[in-house]
């Protein structure tokens, strides 16, 4: 299988990501200083996101992953949320930060806030790298946000085409100039 060839523009370059976890991480020291945070990665999407992210955390910090799906091999999402793998601990008690790649139309983070809710955790926080309010249609508080994009279909840094460019290293945009 072979992912589609084509010019890409690069919208949010790696030194700019690489800066944005910093501040983000800093933000999330400063929040919860003298206190810890259990951190919930929504796969696929955010594994690289996530992984940048904590290296900047200097608070006590756990990690566990939930898997969610509603684009499938589409630009455009099917309206359904699927668990693909859920949780592996318990969060009752605890200070969830969840975090994510991208709220688009944010029914992925509404179907995730009203599960988790009903585990019982003393407060739930949502980091997205980011965000796309033109495209929004739920509205989902959103804690700490990377950067606010407009209505796009975006790539890399763990988000993909059909699974493909996940490991492009910046956030780019097809570049519609350069298509045959
Ligand atoms: O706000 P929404 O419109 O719900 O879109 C956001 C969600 O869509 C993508 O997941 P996807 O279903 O593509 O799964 P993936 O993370 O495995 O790529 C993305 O990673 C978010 O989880
Ligand atoms: O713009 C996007 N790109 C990749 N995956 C996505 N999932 C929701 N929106 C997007
Ligand atoms: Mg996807």
């Amino acid at each position: 299988m072979k992912a589609p060839k084509r010019k890409l523009k690069v919208l949010i370059s790696e030194e700019q990501l690489q800066q944005r976890c910093r501040e983000l991480a800093a933000q999330i020291n400063e929040d919860f200083a003298g206190d810890s945070v259990h951190i919930i990665g929504v796969l696929k999407g955010s594994f690289m996101f996530l992984s940048d992210l904590v290296k900047h955390l200097t608070i006590d910090v756990s990690i566990d992953f939930l898997g969610l799906s509603s684009y499938g091999t589409s630009q455009e999402t099917s309206g359904v949320v699927r668990m693909t793998s859920d949780l592996a601990l318990p969060i009752k008690g605890r200070n969830v930060i969840i975090v994510e790649d991208i709220i688009d139309t944010g029914l992925t983070m509404k179907y995730l806030l009203e599960n988790l809710r009903t585990r019982m955790p003393a407060d739930i926080k949502v980091c997205t790298l980011l965000s796309k309010p033109a495209n929004t249609r739920e509205d989902v508080p959103l804690d700490y946000v990377g950067f606010t994009i407009g209505d796009e279909f975006v790539i890399g840094y763990g988000l993909d085409d059909a699974e493909f460019s996940r490991n492009i290293p910046y956030i780019g945009v097809v570049d519609l100039e350069d298509e045959d």
